[in-house]
């Protein structure tokens, strides 16, 4: 170990400046230790916050150097610098780091060897201890046997500073809360003048505000340097205007030769199929499971950072886009956004409970937390204005209009990222029969959660699915539109809106009303609509083949089938229940086991060769099935010493295991293995009369009713017959 820098005027044993110290004897302790030659950002200043005894709340960006403000007291104080870290990997990345560098560290975690444990706390208790930093994680403080330990070297003057790394995890409006950092607190009384310096990344204003309070610093130095990332590229892409992501993602990495990339996925299956994808194309890579959060991949290197998901939250996507560039050189972030990812997101985050949660209130107002915070990625996702911005206004910051230097792709292509968007809209107008509210506003208010688009879930259950083909497209429209009127509209407001909803509904469908109300081609289906549908169902099949593994067809041609077999069935009838038996198919897909699917697709290849239809088209299923090459999935520091030389491109679950750290298990969408035949659909009349009886039975119970009450229930019985989620629910 190097001794320490003999440093005049330190505080402690031969501090003459109230602890404060020259910052260019500072300097000269980063340039003999670390081979730096000056501070960055925020870190001399909280130096000598905590060297000269105060406690300071410092905010730097990913990547910024928060480490240094503690590692440095550590060598120029006496004593020792206690460091407490969420995460392991963590730990031993910077214990490893510190050792390369011959200064004293060590880690105290449920990974260390009993013999290492024995000899730190051999040196702990030697009075002399030639540790400078320990690292620990906050559920070792919270034991009464460590804190035994920590009074024991307090008392002999032998704890320095205390150093909470990741600090926003002690908030419960962080977005990574830990329940165990809650009991940090109890530090401050323990050792009254020993300063504590909490460090963070990510920290809105509401959550700086709560870490000092909860830590209770006394009047602390508190230090804001700028989340922005100038050397980090922004940019977002859209999965459901791309043929062949996995094929995107590889072009968008190969060109990056040697450097090192991450790509974030939410599900193991992703991790390993894209990285055997990947490899299959050349890219050296490994998936990375379990532990590995995204906090632990602490490579300076890191030239691209890829979401192959969305991440649940910004200061999640911040973290982990933050592995890029943390040298300083240009990197980027490529987000890949998805509206069937959405909805699954949503979808989890609406169902996440988390077990800490005392009452069912409480999971509520978790949930709905949860989708606030979501909706910022997709206010980020589906706004055309500068991504940087979008990012750092979202933690509070103001930003000057100048700051982004087109280094995001909305500044850079502003009418690509526009018509890229536009062209989503129409996708998602296609997929979900109506304009995405979201795109009416960029920012969900958690408020507006009740809009038509955030009970989606509920309107795809009473959606036109439930119709059957014998229905005429009109009738449905009639029905869909007059559902969205208030009840309260009269009978006339009621077809002014029908007139209205109608228009807008075939307009929206690429078809305009002609004098005398003919309607053109009222009941094609648009060959856009057709090939929308097609890149829905190849979703679909990608999507199974990533649950079930490799299924043995060819998706193009399988999805193109799929297709035609629904077009041929509705194309008399109309898009809607076209649409519906996409969106019923599609549905199917994604629940059905890998028998159903393959007999499905051998009935279908069948017919094709029967009818000699589509002898030209190629058969669906190839005759020997392609064989997976395998997978490597490694632990953290598993990788091999070539590996770590050839930058292997890594991929990692994020979220996933990010949340296996906090959550004691992750809530899964567990496929329903039951019999997915598709959905029995009765035909209009059978529904309509279905609606009739619900009237009868619904309507005698309000005869016994107060009037007021009475009154309200017929007319939303009377006002819309097609609002069958009123009647079914
Ligand atoms: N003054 C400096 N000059 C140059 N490089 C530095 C300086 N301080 C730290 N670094 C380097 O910057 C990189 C990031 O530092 P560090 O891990 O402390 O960042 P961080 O703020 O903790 O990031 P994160 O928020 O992601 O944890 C490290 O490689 C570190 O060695
Ligand atoms: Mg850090």
């Amino acid at each position: 170990m190097k001794g320490l820098l003999p440093v005049k005027g330190a505080s402690g044993a031969s501090g003459s400046r109230h602890g404060k110290k020259a910052p260019q004897e500072l300097e000269n302790v980063l340039k003999q230790h670390f081979g730096y030659s000056g501070f960055r950002g925020k870190q001399l200043e909280a130096i000598e916050a905590v060297l000269s005894g105060r406690d300071c709340f410092c905010l730097m960006p990913t990547g910024g150097g928060k480490s240094m403000c503690y590692q440095i007291p550590a060598l120029v104080k006496p004593g020792i610098v206690l460091v407490i870290s969420p995460l392991i990997a963590l730990m031993e990345n910077q214990v490893a780091s510190l050792k390369s560098k011959g200064i004293a560290a060590e880690f105290l975690s449920s990974t260390q060897t009993s013999y290492n444990k024995q000899k730190i706390h051999e040196d702990l208790d030697s009075g002399n201890p030639s540790l400078k930093l320990l690292y620990v994680t906050p559920e070792l403080v919270a034991t009464l046997g460590f804190k035994a330990k920590l009074t024991k070297l307090y008392n002999r003057g032998l704890l320095g500073l205390v150093a909470i790394d990741e600090a926003h995890c002690i908030s419960t409006w962080g977005h990574d809360f830990r329940p165990s950092y809650r009991k940090i607190s109890s530090l401050r009384n323990q050792f009254p003048d020993i300063p504590i310096l909490a460090l963070t990344a990510t920290a809105v204003p509401k959550v700086e505000k709560d870490v000092i309070s909860s830590l209770c610093l006394r009047n602390p130095v508190i230090l804001r340097a700028s989340f922005n990332r100038p050397n980090i590229f922004y940019e977002v892409r859209y999965k459901d205007l791309l043929n062949d992501i996995y094929s995107d993602i590889s072009n968008l990495l190969k060109p990056s030769g040697n450097a090192c990339s991450i790509v974030y996925c939410l599900e193991r299956a992703a991790c390993d199929d894209l990285a055997m994808h990947l490899s299959q194309q050349g890219i050296s890579s490994a998936a990375y499971h379990a532990g590995l959060n995204s906090k632990g991949i602490d490579r300076q290197d890191v030239r691209i950072v890829c979401h192959y998901n969305l991440p649940k939250s910004m200061e999640a996507f911040y973290q982990e886009s933050g592995r890029a560039g943390r040298d300083q050189q240009p990197s980027r972030s490529v987000l890949y956004y998805g509206l069937d990812d959405r909805k699954k997101m949503e979808f989890i985050l609406r169902n996440t409970n988390n077990k800490k949660s005392q009452s069912s209130s409480s999971s509520t107002e978790l949930s709905e937390k949860a989708l606030a915070d979501f909706s910022q990625i997709i206010g980020y996702c589906e706004t055309s204005t500068c991504r940087r911005k979008m990012i750092i206004e979202s933690f509070g910051e103001k930003v000057q209009p100048t700051l982004c230097q087109r280094s995001c792709d909305a500044c850079k292509h502003p009418n690509l990222v526009s018509s890229r968007l536009e062209e989503l809209r129409r996708v998602s107008t296609c997929r979900y029969n109506k304009i995405s509210p979201v795109f009416k506003s960029s920012l969900v208010n958690p408020e507006h959660m009740d809009t038509e688009f955030w009970n989606r879930e509920d309107d795809a259950s009473i959606s036109v699915e439930d119709i059957s083909d014998s229905d005429d497209g009109k009738e449905v429209v009639s029905n869909i539109a007059i559902s969205k009127l208030p009840s309260k509209a009269g009978i006339d407001a009621k077809f002014k809106a029908l007139e209205r909803a109608e228009n807008a509904y075939y307009q929206t469908k690429g078809q305009t009303k002609q004098q005398g109300g003919k309607l053109v081609d009222k009941k094609s289906i648009s060959q856009t609509l057709r090939d929308a549908s097609r890149k829905r169902l190849l979703n679909g099949l990608g999507q199974a083949r990533l649950r079930l593994g490799n299924l043995p067809f060819d998706e193009e041609p399988s999805a193109a089938h799929l297709e035609v077999e629904c077009f041929k069935k509705y194309e008399k009838v109309g898009k809607t229940f076209y649409n519906s038996q996409i969106a019923a198919t599609v549905r199917w897909l994604s629940s059905s086991s890998f028998d159903q699917i393959q007999d499905r697709l051998h009935a279908l290849n069948d017919q094709i060769t029967d009818h000699g239809a589509a002898s030209s088209s190629p058969s669906i299923i190839p005759e020997s099935p392609p064989v997976s090459p395998a997978v490597i999935c490694k632990m953290p520091g598993e990788a091999s010493s070539n590996e770590t030389k050839e930058k292997p491109l890594t991929l990692t679950e994020t979220d996933e295991t990010a949340r296996t750290e906090h959550f004691d298990e992750y809530p899964k969408i567990t496929v329903s293995s039951q019999n997915m035949e598709l959905p029995k659909i009765p035909s209009f009349r059978e529904f309509m009369s279905q609606k009739g009886r619900d009237r009868a039975t619904s309507s005698s119970k309000v005869e016994n009713q107060p009037s007021g009450v009475r009154r309200k229930a017929s007319m939303e019985k009377q006002g819309t017959p097609g609002t069958s989620k009123k009647l079914k629910s």
